[in-house]
């Protein structure tokens, strides 16, 4: 199975359970590696074959940007929709970290692994 990946994609947002949370910008860091098979793009030396990593950051982007959602939970699955209605992705793993939200840790959030791997 081949991976696609974005890594640390840094966007500011509103999120948060808090009424502080809601008045404010936070920094959410994306890490994403989405299932595709990577040789008919790297047959053809075509885009159109390929799951384009600039095509789902900036889908991303704008979700994220407009999305305030109060649970980091609410928004990896808003994700995972788009990804799989969207890009045709077959299965991800995401981390959506928060930096700063919990004193004395670098960042938190939520890991999840969406979809079925293909076999090869
Ligand atoms: N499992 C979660 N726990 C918490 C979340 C969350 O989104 N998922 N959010 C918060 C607050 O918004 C926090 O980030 C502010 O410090 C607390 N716990």
């Amino acid at each position: 199975m081949d991976i696609v990946y974005i890594r640390d994609f840094k966007i500011e947002t509103v999120i948060g359970m808090f009424q502080w949370e809601r008045r404010i910008q936070q920094t959410l860091s994306l890490d994403l590696e989405m299932a595709w098979d990577i040789r008919p793009a790297a047959a053809t030396d075509t885009i159109a074959e390929a799951l384009d990593y600039r095509a789902v950051s900036e889908r991303l982007k704008s979700h994220v940007e407009q999305a305030h959602y109060q649970l980091v939970e609410t928004l990896a699955e808003s994700i995972w929709q788009i990804l799989r209605e969207e890009f045709s992705v077959p299965w991800c793993r995401l981390r959506v970290s928060k930096p700063g939200a919990v004193r004395g840790a670098k960042d938190v959030g939520v890991l999840i692994e969406r979809g079925v791997k293909p076999a090869q």
